[in-house]
């Protein structure tokens, strides 16, 4: 089932909390809502599955407009971070119960739901544990009943707020791989919310960033690392390293340090030059391109990484900068808490102080990503 939302806004009191937006959703797609907290994300999942009223604009399912249909008769699956459920009901009958209250002429029959149920529960892989009751089960395990439960009534649209918030890293993990291959088998349509990148990242066909009510991009994971539209969406996805600069006649300059840009008019001017710490190498000395001076203030092994953390040395920046590199890449530089090194961007972003906002893509040609550059 496609999702079009056009113009849909909403109010609370004085408080714009979601300002008019558009978004269409196609079938079997996944959509991660990513945003900060009180973006609007939770807001909007709402209203999609009826539980809100969006103040202008209109909802379509298909072609169906559902903007005014009570949430009952949209048909979608809804997921909580809280589990939500029923203590006094066994595994089976939580997940036999969206059958059961279906009016008469719709309900399937006992022998029906009961097949239902239990493939249900085999495909969530809980078969095992139909007769328990919530308090007896994991976390994980209540939120793959859960899902179990919402999909039971066979909705096109599964509607998941936070869905793995409330479990520890590796179960997360874990339920998440799990979801993403029950979405690609069953091809239901899901639209779910987070605040973690990792997650939007690895489970969405397609992510909509948000901040303030609105939307600031959409887009694929891979699409949205590569060419963020904003400083936001920036900021947003990881880590980032910044230069403010003014530009002096061939080169943007912040103290002791400049960065030569790639030769393109429209680079020639005051702005801030973004750097990821994937991108850039380390050198004993400057070169021709960059002097970009640190202190290394710390070096910290996290799994198949190491990020070496480098203060500006000579001028200024509001924050540490932050490398990462391989075991091995950083035992051939020999580098030491203390040192003093020069960092050459291979890749980056500019936003230019009287930009719109939008990010022009740096690629130095003359230093291929990856290389290590000792001298110019
Ligand atoms: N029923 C309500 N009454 C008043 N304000 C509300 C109501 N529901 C949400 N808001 C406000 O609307 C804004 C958006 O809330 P929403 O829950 O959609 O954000 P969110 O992005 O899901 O945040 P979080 O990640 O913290 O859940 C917040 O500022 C919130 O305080």
């Amino acid at each position: 089932m496609s999702i079009r939302l056009s113009n849909i806004s909403k109010k609370f009191g004085q408080f714009q909390a979601l300002s008019p937006l558009n978004l269409d959703i196609e079938e079997g797609e996944m959509i991660g809502l990513l945003g900060p907290s009180g973006s609007g994300k939770t807001t909007l999942l709402r209203i999609i599955a009826g539980l809100e009223g969006a103040d202008s604009g209109q909802l379509y399912f298909g072609d169906r407009d559902v903007t005014q249909v009570h949430v009952r008769e949209r048909h979608v699956g809804f997921v909580f971070q809280n589990y939500a459920l029923f203590r006094h009901m066994t595994v089976a009958e939580n997940v036999a119960f969206g059958l059961q209250v279906m009016p008469r002429k719709q309900r399937p029959t006992a022998a029906e739901i009961h097949k239902r149920v239990s493939q249900l529960l085999d495909t969530v892989q809980l078969g095992h544990l139909a007769q328990r009751y919530p308090e007896q089960l994991s976390g994980g395990q209540k939120q793959r009943i859960a899902l179990a439960r919402a999909l039971a009534t066979q909705p096109e649209v599964l509607l998941l707020d936070e869905p793995f918030g409330a479990l520890d890293a590796k179960v997360r993990k874990e339920l998440r791989r799990w979801l993403r291959s029950l979405h690609d088998e069953l091809k239901f349509t899901s639209v779910f919310v987070t605040h973690d990148q990792d997650e939007a990242l690895e489970l969405s066909d397609r992510v909509v960033v948000m901040s303030n009510g609105h939307i600031e991009q959409v887009n694929t994971p891979a699409e949205l690392y590569a060419q963020p539209n904003s400083r936001f969406v920036f900021d947003f996805l990881g880590n980032v390293n910044v230069f403010t600069a003014e530009w002096q006649q061939s080169h943007w300059r912040n103290g002791a340090a400049f960065l030569v840009p790639p030769a393109q008019p429209q680079l020639q001017q005051n702005g801030a030059v973004y750097v990821r710490s994937h991108e850039l190498a380390l050198s004993d000395k400057p070169n021709s391109q960059a002097n970009l001076p640190f202190e290394i203030v710390s070096i910290t092994p996290i799994g198949a990484e190491v990020r070496v953390e480098l203060a500006a040395h000579g001028w200024h920046s509001e924050q540490l900068w932050e490398a990462k590199f391989t075991h091995h890449q950083l035992q051939e530089m020999g580098l030491k808490r203390g040192n003093l090194v020069f960092v050459t961007p291979q890749t980056g972003y500019f936003f230019a102080e009287q930009g719109d906002g939008t990010a022009t893509r740096l690629n130095w040609p003359f230093l291929p990503p990856g290389s290590i550059v000792f001298d110019i």
